[in-house]
Formats: C-alpha cells, sequence, structure tokens
C-alpha cells in the first residue's frame, strides 16, 4: 500500500468531524483586496470555497478590493488618503468605488468560482436593499462612507437555497439612492451576525493580530473580546487593522460563534482553519 494513500485517507478520516460540523451552515468568508494580488493564491482561496460549498457549508463570499480601487484612482492622478483605515471617499471616488468593487473585482471571483467547479452568483449591497447604510459618523468627515443600518438577507438565503455561492461586494445604499463606500469586513460581519453565521473569517495577507505589526513571528492565537480595549490604548491595533478587529467583536456579539482573521497566502489557510484541530491565525471569542 502506498504510503501517500494512508496519510491522504487519515486526513480525510480526521476531517470528518468538521465536515459534520459545518453541514447546512451558514459560513461568511471575507477575501481581502492584499491577499487577492497573486493569482495562484487567489485560486487558492476560491478552490477552498469552492470545496466548503460542494461539502455542503452554506459559503457566502464578501470581498474587498482596497488595492484594485487606489490603482484606479492612481490612473487618475487621484490620491487615495486613509483615515482610521477608511478611505476618504467624494464624489468622484464613490464612483470608481462602485465601478471597481461592483463590477470588475465582483465578476472576477465569479468567474473563478465558475472555472473551478462552483455555481456562484454576484451582486452588491445595493442589489435588492441587501446592505442598507448611513453617512459614516465620526470626527472626520469622510465623505460617502457608509456605516450599515440593516441587512436585508432575504436575497442571500434564496440563493444559498438554490446553491449558489453568493459573492457580494461591499457597496450599499440609503433611501434617497445614494451609494455608500463600506469597508468590507464592515460588510462580513454584519452579514454574518445577520444570518447567525456559524463562522466568519477574514482573509487577508497577515499572519493574523500581531503584537508587533513588523514582526510576523509575533502572532496572538486567541483574543477574548475583553481584551481589544487594551490592544487598542496600547497601540497594538492600528491602521486596516482597526476596522478588522472591530467588526470580529461585532461579529461575536451579534451571536456568531467564531471569527477568525487568517492569511491567504498560506495555501488552503481557509481549509486548515474549517477542517482541522489545528486551527490558524487569530480567533476571536466571547
Ligand atoms: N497589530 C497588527 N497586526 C497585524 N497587522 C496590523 C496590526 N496593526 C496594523 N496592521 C496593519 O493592518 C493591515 C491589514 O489591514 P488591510 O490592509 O486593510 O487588510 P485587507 O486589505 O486584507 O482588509 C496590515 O497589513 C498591517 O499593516
Ligand atoms: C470605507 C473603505 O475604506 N472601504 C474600502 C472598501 C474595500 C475594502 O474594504 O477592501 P479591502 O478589504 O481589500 O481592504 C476601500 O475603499 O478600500
Amino acid at each position: 500500500m502506498d504510503k501517500n494513500s494512508i496519510v491522504k485517507a487519515e486526513i480525510l478520516s480526521q476531517a470528518l468531524p468538521y465536515i459534520q460540523k459545518y453541514n447546512n451552515k451558514i459560513v461568511v468568508i471575507k477575501y481581502g483586496g492584499n491577499a487577492m494580488i497573486n493569482e495562484e493564491l487567489k485560486m487558492n482561496v476560491i478552490n477552498d470555497v469552492v470545496l466548503l460549498s460542494e461539502i455542503g457549508v452554506k459559503v457566502i463570499l464578501v470581498h474587498g478590493g482596497g488595492p484594485e480601487i487606489s490603482g484606479t484612482l492612481k490612473k487618475m492622478n487621484k490620491e487615495s488618503k486613509f483615515i482610521h483605515g477608511l478611505r476618504y471617499t467624494d464624489d468622484e471616488t464613490i464612483d470608481v468605488v462602485q465601478m471597481v468593487l461592483a463590477g470588475k473585482t465582483n465578476k472576477d471571483l465569479v468567474k473563478l468560482i465558475m472555472q473551478s467547479g462552483g455555481n456562484a452568483v454576484g451582486i452588491s449591497g445595493i442589489d435588492n436593499q441587501l446592505i442598507v447604510a448611513k453617512k459614516h459618523e465620526c470626527e472626520d468627515d469622510l465623505g460617502y462612507v457608509g456605516d450599515i443600518d440593516k441587512i436585508n438577507p432575504n436575497i442571500i438565503l434564496d440563493m444559498l437555497e438554490k446553491g449558489y455561492i453568493p459573492v457580494i461586494a461591499s457597496v450599499g445604499t440609503d433611501e434617497e439612492g445614494h451609494t455608500y463606500n463600506i469597508n468590507a469586513d464592515t460588510a462580513a460581519a454584519e452579514i454574518a451576525g445577520a444570518l447567525s453565521a456559524e463562522n466568519m473569517i477574514l482573509v487577508s495577507d497577515i499572519p493574523g493580530l500581531l503584537f508587533d505589526k513588523d514582526d510576523e513571528s509575533t502572532l496572538i492565537p486567541l483574543v477574548h473580546v475583553y481584551e481589544v480595549k487594551g490592544l487598542e490604548d496600547k497601540g497594538i491595533i492600528s491602521g486596516g487593522m482597526i476596522p478588522k478587529v472591530e467588526c470580529c467583536v461585532r461579529a461575536i456579539r451579534q451571536n456568531v460563534k467564531k471569527a477568525v482573521i487568517i492569511d491567504g497566502r498560506i495555501p488552503h489557510s481557509i481549509l486548515i482553519e474549517m477542517l482541522s484541530k489545528e486551527g490558524i491565525g487569530t480567533m476571536f471569542k466571547r
């Protein structure tokens, strides 16, 4: 008997309890733009998403695309400005955000899922008023950056029911029809919360939450919600990590059982997180 076959069978059999645990359960995966840059890694992430869907997990893919938005703005000679991890979004920028996120990035991901053998439908938070937004409140005026007022999840449930993987771009709209730029981590957390998801996974290009953001060996594997304030006060959480961590906390507070930040650069990081006892990245717990 080939030794390799035995190892493979062993791995599959160890995954069985996790496959059973997640059967028919909703899992929200947020795929960030920084982990989308390399085509090979992109295919790796997409293959994992399709595999999970094939084994009966109700996967929802919420995506960002920050670097693509910045790249398009740069071609227009417009510099991007971020305040506390959120993009300052003026009239011109919101059009670019909608065009890039709900257009190219969304449809590219749908195409990859189809190529990988899955069934996907791409929508944005504007469709069927999935994400009802309002202007983001803070001391700085960020223009058309939105906070989420309400999630209308029926369209997602209909898609899942029919066996489609919903691929969701993080833009929303208000009653007057203004479009808002929503941080994709925020969109994932509110969607996960509205659907009481079993798990929310934020796929980025960092190992997880680090004690020292410039030293990848300083991973914090587990964070309790009550510890977050202290980490913020010590300045450990900054930039794009601020919305990410806040979203994990919000998801947990809305009864999502587990929220994790994982590294999309590691092949099959989603499967390692979901189907093995080792886990990966930073897990947030109540
Ligand atoms: N404590 C920390 N641990 C890890 N990353 C951190 C930390 N504090 C700030 N960061 C920054 O947050 C970034 C991740 O956020 P972001 O770039 O918005 O990711 P994504 O595009 O995947 O949503 C990292 O690249 C890093 O520069
Ligand atoms: C308000 C705000 O900052 N919105 C983000 C939306 C895209 C996003 O979140 O993309 P990543 O997940 O790739 O960072 C932006 O304009 O970049």
